[in-house]
């Protein structure tokens, strides 16, 4: 269940006082510690002893070895098995959180409180936690739904513009794969502010609470939420790789403007389409640099991508904009068109 949370928090306190844990593990990272927590703990009522976890801020932290250092502290802390996670933070926090608490004990109960728009309208709801190894995205996690996840859109006051424009590319995902209204009103957006963003954020998050509805272990409609992630999710491994990371939101954005043109290519959608999709995602994220990263290195990691079966690598892909299928299957020329495609955008 999602809900927004009003100043005081309390659903948050209602709800902690009905699943009345045995202890409270707050995991923040070292800016949602300074910006976020605060205010949590400004509206906590609660008796209940709680404990601050705090890692530091970044993808290059979601890894085996932080995972380890979380599950010795909880075993510091004699965590019980009927102690709650909170995890307050963007998707980083939400998908670590998430795999800590879900495999302690084989399994403690944690809610999600996202602080980042792409945590908000994507990574905190579906259950989807993970930590990336050996620089393969999300290659180790587990399907676990939160207890609840409690949403507070005025913590984006304080979140960079670039970690904002980051998650603006979920939502445009949002609108491609299922919502074309969804779709027209994000791209009508002329400047990407918390305020102009707010009215569609609720859309986002029941897009994808729909989705994952239907389809929880992503057996088949799921995998529409990774149309862009098939590429996206390679060229985002390959700069954490090289130690230059890219936001996972601009690796989504390129991966949907390379799929787009695949879906082109496949003739799911007309060229006329193709481009008016394209010119929108442009409008919003500066072209990256892509040309240093070779055609095999890029398949090599599309290789380990979780929709692929039997050796075939599945795009998921889009036959109209608020229409989109899944396990296709693309021949290496056109996946070799949509990067020379990127590269090539004036
Ligand atoms: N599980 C899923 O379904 C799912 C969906 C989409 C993305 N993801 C994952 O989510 C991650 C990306 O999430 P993200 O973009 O939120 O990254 P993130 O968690 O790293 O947060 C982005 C940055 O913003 C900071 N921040 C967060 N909230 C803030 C606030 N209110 N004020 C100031 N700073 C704040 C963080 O400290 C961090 O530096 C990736 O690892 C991606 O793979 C998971
Ligand atoms: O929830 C889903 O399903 C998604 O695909 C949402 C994606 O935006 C998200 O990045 C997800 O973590 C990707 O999952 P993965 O299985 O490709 O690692
Ligand atoms: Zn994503």
């Amino acid at each position: 269940m999602i809900s927004i949370l009003d100043e005081h928090f309390s659903q948050l306190n209602n709800f902690i006082k009905d699943l009345n844990p045995t202890q409270l593990l707050i995991l923040v990272d070292e800016n949602t510690h300074e910006h976020c927590l605060p205010t949590l703990l400004g509206n906590l009522e609660t008796e209940i002893p709680f404990e601050i976890i705090e890692i530091e801020a970044g993808e290059e932290l979601k890894t085996l070895e932080t995972a380890a250092q979380l599950w010795e502290i909880l075993t510091e802390f004699e965590t019980d098995r009927k102690a709650l996670m909170i995890n307050l933070g963007g998707g980083v926090i939400t998908d670590m959180g998430g795999f800590i608490a879900s495999t302690y004990k084989r399994g403690i109960s944690f809610t999600n409180i996202p602080t980042s728009l792409l945590g908000m309208c994507d990574a905190s709801i579906g259950g989807k936690t993970g930590i990336d190894h050996q620089f393969l995205k999300n290659i180790i996690g587990t399907f676990a739904h939160p207890e609840q996840i409690f949403v507070f859109p005025e913590f984006l006051y304080t979140l960079p513009f670039e970690e904002l424009r980051s998650g603006f590319a979920e939502m445009l995902k949002h609108g491609l794969i299922t919502d074309e209204k969804h779709w027209n009103d994000l791209i009508s957006i002329k400047e990407l502010t918390p305020e102009n963003i707010f009215p569609f954020i609720e859309r986002s998050m029941k897009i994808k609470q729909n989705v994952v509805e239907q389809d929880f272990t992503e057996q088949n409609i799921r995998k529409t939420l990774n149309f862009g992630h098939t590429i996206g999710h390679a060229l985002e491994s390959l700069f954490l790789l090289k130690g230059k990371p890219i936001m996972h939101g601009e690796a989504v954005a390129l991966g949907m403007i390379c799929e787009t043109r695949i879906s082109f290519l496949q003739d799911l959608i007309s060229e006329e389409t193709a481009n008016d999709i394209v010119f929108n995602i442009r409008k919003f994220y500066p072209q990256l640099n892509i040309s240093e990263f070779s055609l095999e290195e890029i398949v090599n990691l599309m290789k380990n991508d979780k929709k692929n079966s039997a050796g075939n690598i599945n795009f998921s892909l889009l036959t109209g904009i608020g229409s989109s299928t899944f396990n296709c299957s693309v021949s290496l020329e056109n996946i070799k068109n949509s990067l020379l495609y990127y590269q090539n955008l004036p």
